[in-house]
């Protein structure tokens, strides 16, 4: 079976990922594209013989579409995930699942009344060949129980668009889900650090900027996220336990020496180092459709998850306090304690 595929947003992600369904990963074609710009629409559309349809509500009502991506601006993933829902299609929502904690919570409520799992989240790094060893790793109690999580990502530059509080909800968003994930463990409180400002920053930025969550289980995470690196995007990991230490491998690279230096080079973007994982990503979630199966990839609740934790941490910003993340209790639909 090929799975019709019906894409709302036409942007940066939504192109690659259009690409990637029509050359990369099989079993899926892509049917519609809507756009609310048109000729971006259009020019997503065409090379791949979709149809353009005016909205997102066309897109998820379309005959010829069978499941939905949504890659638009995350203020609208809510809408375009709930009308997927009330269809009974299934859905790939680029993160975050919605912008606020409620969205999430409705999004949850509608998924739970339909009776089975509609919505996979894209958090890709679950994906990455590197966190996967990881985490076979820790599971495996190789180095013992975790206690201690060092990370870093950063980004070579970031827009004058880009926030202060982005670097939480735009940015950090994919550490909180992969470290969720990779500890089998809740994030419980978050706090921010500010150290001396980069002067390559925009004025009204922050960065780089500390964040230290603790776990359910007393593990201590401490991330520096810095936008405006210069160097590279450089994603770095390392889970300390009782016995021993993992520690994601950095990027596939030639070493080279010459001129009395040996180097390799550093990536600068988030599609070259996540290329595998987002393949990976979509053809276990194609796969999966393909099968009947429900999606078993991030979750509406790990959506609701990082969406909480990620505001969480902009108050703990914004008030220099520790922040207690306070989530929901976890339904049972979704593995929680019945
Ligand atoms: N997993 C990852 O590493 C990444 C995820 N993202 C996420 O993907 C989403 C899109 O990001 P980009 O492609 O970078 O943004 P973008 O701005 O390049 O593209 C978004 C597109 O959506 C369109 N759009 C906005 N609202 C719409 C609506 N209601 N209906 C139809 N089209 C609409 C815009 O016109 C634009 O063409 C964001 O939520 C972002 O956080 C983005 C980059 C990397
Ligand atoms: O999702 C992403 C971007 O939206 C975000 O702005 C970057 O910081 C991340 O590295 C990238 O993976």
């Amino acid at each position: 079976m090929t799975v019709g595929m019906g894409v709302i947003g036409a942007g940066w992600i939504g192109k690659e990922h259009i690409q990637r369904l029509t050359h990369t990963v099989t079993g899926a074609r892509i049917t519609a594209v809507t756009d609310i710009d048109a000729a971006r629409a259009e020019e997503a559309a065409a090379p791949v013989g979709a149809r353009v349809l005016h909205d997102g509500a066309a897109v998820v009502s379309a005959d010829e579409v069978d499941a939905v991506l949504v890659t638009s601006w995350g203020p609208t993933h809510a809408e375009h995930v709930l009308n997927a829902i009330a269809a009974g299609k299934p859905v790939f929502c680029e993160k975050p699942l919605a912008t606020t904690a409620e969205d999430c919570l409705k999004i949850i409520e509608a998924e739970i009344a339909y009776g089975r799992r509609l919505v996979q989240v894209g958090f890709m790094r679950r994906y990455d060949a590197g966190y996967r060893q990881m985490k076979q790793v820790i599971d495996s109690g190789r180095i013992g129980e975790p206690l201690i999580v060092h990370c870093a990502h950063r980004n070579p530059t970031v827009p004058e668009s880009y926030t202060s509080a982005m670097a939480a909800l735009d940015t950090a968003v994919h550490e909180v889900d992969v470290l969720r994930w990779l500890l089998d463990d809740e994030i419980v409180s978050t706090q921010v650090l500010t150290p001396r400002a980069t002067s390559k920053r925009s004025a009204h930025l922050k960065d780089p900027q500390i964040m230290l969550f603790e776990t359910a289980n007393g593990v201590r995470i401490d991330l520096e996220v810095f936008v405006n690196c210069q160097y590279g995007y450089d994603i770095q990991c390392e889970t300390v336990g009782e016995e021993g230490l993992v520690r994601l491998p950095d990027p596939d690279a030639v070493a080279v020496r010459t001129a009395g230096q040996h180097s390799t080079a550093v990536l600068t973007d988030w599609v070259g180092r996540f290329k595998d994982a987002f393949d990976t990503e979509f053809r276990e979630w194609i796969a999966g459709l393909a099968a009947g199966d429900e999606p078993t990839g991030p979750s509406a609740w790990d959506g609701y998850a990082a969406t909480a934790i990620t505001a969480a941490t902009v108050e703990a910003l914004e008030s220099g306090r520790v922040v207690a993340t306070d989530l929901k209790p976890r339904p049972a639909f979704y593995g929680g304690a019945a």
